[in-house]
Order: C-alpha cells, then structure tokens, then sequence
C-alpha cells in the first residue's frame, strides 16, 4: 500500500518551494502527500511580497482531520512562522511517535522573514526534542546555536549544540559556506556518528526551493521505510538532479526540476523501496 505523508508548511503562490514542493517531491516519490497549512505566501522567483498566517488553531485542525483519518508514516514541518504555531503544532504532534523532520525555515531567497525572530526558542524548546531530523543550512544553524561558523571546528561545535537541543539526527546543509566547489552536507548522530553526503556544486541561480524539497525526499523515503542513512542520500541524489535539470522559469531563483530524479536517476529503487 502507498505511504502517506504530511507536510505542515506555508504556501509559496510560485510553486517553487514550501507546500507545493513539498507535495511535487512527494509525488515523485511515489508516496500520498497531505497538508497542513500554516501561512500563505504571495512569492515568485523574484522573492516574497507578503504573507498571511494561518491562525494556529485551524492549523491543528487541519493536522487532526489528517490524522484521524490516515495512517501517516512519516512528517515534515516547513515555514512555522510565529512561536504560537510552534507550540501548538509540536504539542499535537508529541505524543504520535511518527517520525518528524524538521526543515528550520527562517529566511527566504530574497531576505524576507518566514520565521519571527522570538520564535526561535519556541523551536529549541518544543520542537527539536521530539525531531527525527533537523535539516538547517548554516545561517539557520548559526542563528539557532549562536554560533559563528566559519571553519569545519565552528560545524562541530554548532552540530553538538543542536544535537544537545534533543533531535536524533542534524544535518548541516553546506549549500550555503561559500567557495566550495562541492555541495556537502555533514549529518551528525547523538551516538557521535558522523557522515558526509558529497556532491558537486552547480553553479546555478535557480536554487528556490532547494532546502524544502531536499527535506521533503527525506521524509517521502522515510515514510516508505529506509534507513535514515538511506533516506538521506537518496534524498541528495533527488535534489542534486532537480537543479541539474533546471526549468528556467521565472526571473529570479527559478524553481527546480522535480521530474528530474525519475527521468534521470532513478531506475528502479522506486519500485523497490
Ligand atoms: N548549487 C548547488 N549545487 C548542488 N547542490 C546544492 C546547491 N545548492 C544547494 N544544494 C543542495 O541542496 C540541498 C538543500 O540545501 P540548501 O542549503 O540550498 O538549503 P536551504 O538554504 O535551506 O534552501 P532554501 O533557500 O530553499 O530554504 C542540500 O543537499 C545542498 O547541499
Ligand atoms: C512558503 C515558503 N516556505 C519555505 C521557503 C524557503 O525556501 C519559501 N521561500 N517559502
């Protein structure tokens, strides 16, 4: 039987990242996306132009009507927005034991603000102890540890600090250290394993989206039973083919290509996961 999947996240009117990526990634992935929608956004490649937040209650609504009615597998949170959604969403989910993954959105492409800045410990206190896996890229993981990351001791340090906060596994996306030639991201366990998912830096404008779709394929894989491991270097080849195979949409981070994976990548893991 097809996995189902949530995502609890905000909407982009563009389509290139939060909710709408979201549900394309679950799709590819050959499992039944739902949501949760905790705020509209009025976004294009170029950037956003407003937003509009969900009231937190109807936000827990639309979580109860999916979880009473379906046997989600696995969860992933986007754009939370205030610390009123934060608490509210985590105190729902705390209790369901489904495998939660955390994408800490806070900033979007352009610089406007998806997440409010006292909000920040709402996430540190509720939500992070009961996460499967955090996915920050380094500013987010800067802001959350309060730790400048500048060289690969700085990524321990913040790493070990997330961890301490009580998420089983953090990922540090590399998307974002600067003159590299290669995408990394570390991924850090609480037994004090560690791994590198490597792969080599596009160089491209069209990344909107990138962070929400990235955790979305962890989630769908997740849902469908791999290993954290596997989910997420299945998730790396997904998002490294959706910006290889760029659509040239739009006139500003143009959104990626999510059909990318299966018309080029994958050949049979789909079928067999
Ligand atoms: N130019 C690139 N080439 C190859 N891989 C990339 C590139 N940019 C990002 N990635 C990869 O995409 C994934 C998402 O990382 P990224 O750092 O872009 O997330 P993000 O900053 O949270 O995205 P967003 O701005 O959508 O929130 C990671 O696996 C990262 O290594
Ligand atoms: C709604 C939404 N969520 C997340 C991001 C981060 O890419 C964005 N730009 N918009």
């Amino acid at each position: 039987m097809i996995s189902v999947t949530m995502t609890i996240a905000g909407s982009d009117s563009g389509g290139g990242a939060g909710i709408q990526a979201d549900l394309k990634t679950f799709q590819e992935l050959k499992t039944f996306g739902t949501s949760s929608i905790t705020a509209l956004t009025a976004q294009n490649t170029l950037g956003v132009q407003d937003v509009f937040p969900v009231e937190a209650s109807f936000i827990v609504k639309q979580i109860n009507a999916i979880l009473e009615d379906f046997d989600v597998k696995a969860i992933k949170t986007g754009m939370l927005f205030s610390s009123t959604i934060i608490r509210e969403v985590s105190n729902r989910l705390k209790d369901t034991k489904i495998p939660l993954i955390i994408d800490p959105v806070m900033i979007a492409k352009g610089g406007a603000t998806l997440l409010q800045s006292d909000a920040i410990d709402a996430m540190i206190q509720d939500l992070f102890p009961i996460a499967t896996i955090i996915t920050p890229n380094i500013p987010e993981a800067e802001a959350i540890s309060g730790i400048a990351i500048k060289s690969e001791d700085d990524l321990q340090l913040a790493a070990q600090k997330l961890l301490s906060f009580g998420p089983q596994v953090v990922i540090l996306k590399g998307g974002h250290l600067s003159d590299e030639s290669e995408a990394i991201d570390r991924v850090y366990f609480q037994d004090g394993t560690t791994l590198n998912f490597t792969a080599k830096r596009l160089p491209t404008k069209d990344t909107h989206g990138t962070g929400c779709t990235f955790s979305a394929a962890i989630t769908a894989f997740i849902a469908r039973g791999f290993s954290i491991e596997d989910a997420i270097s299945e998730a790396k080849k997904y998002i490294h083919a959706a910006i290889s195979h760029g659509l040239n949409l739009g006139h500003g981070h143009g959104p990626t290509n999510h059909f990318a994976y299966n018309d080029h990548v994958n050949k049979e893991m789909v079928s067999n996961g």
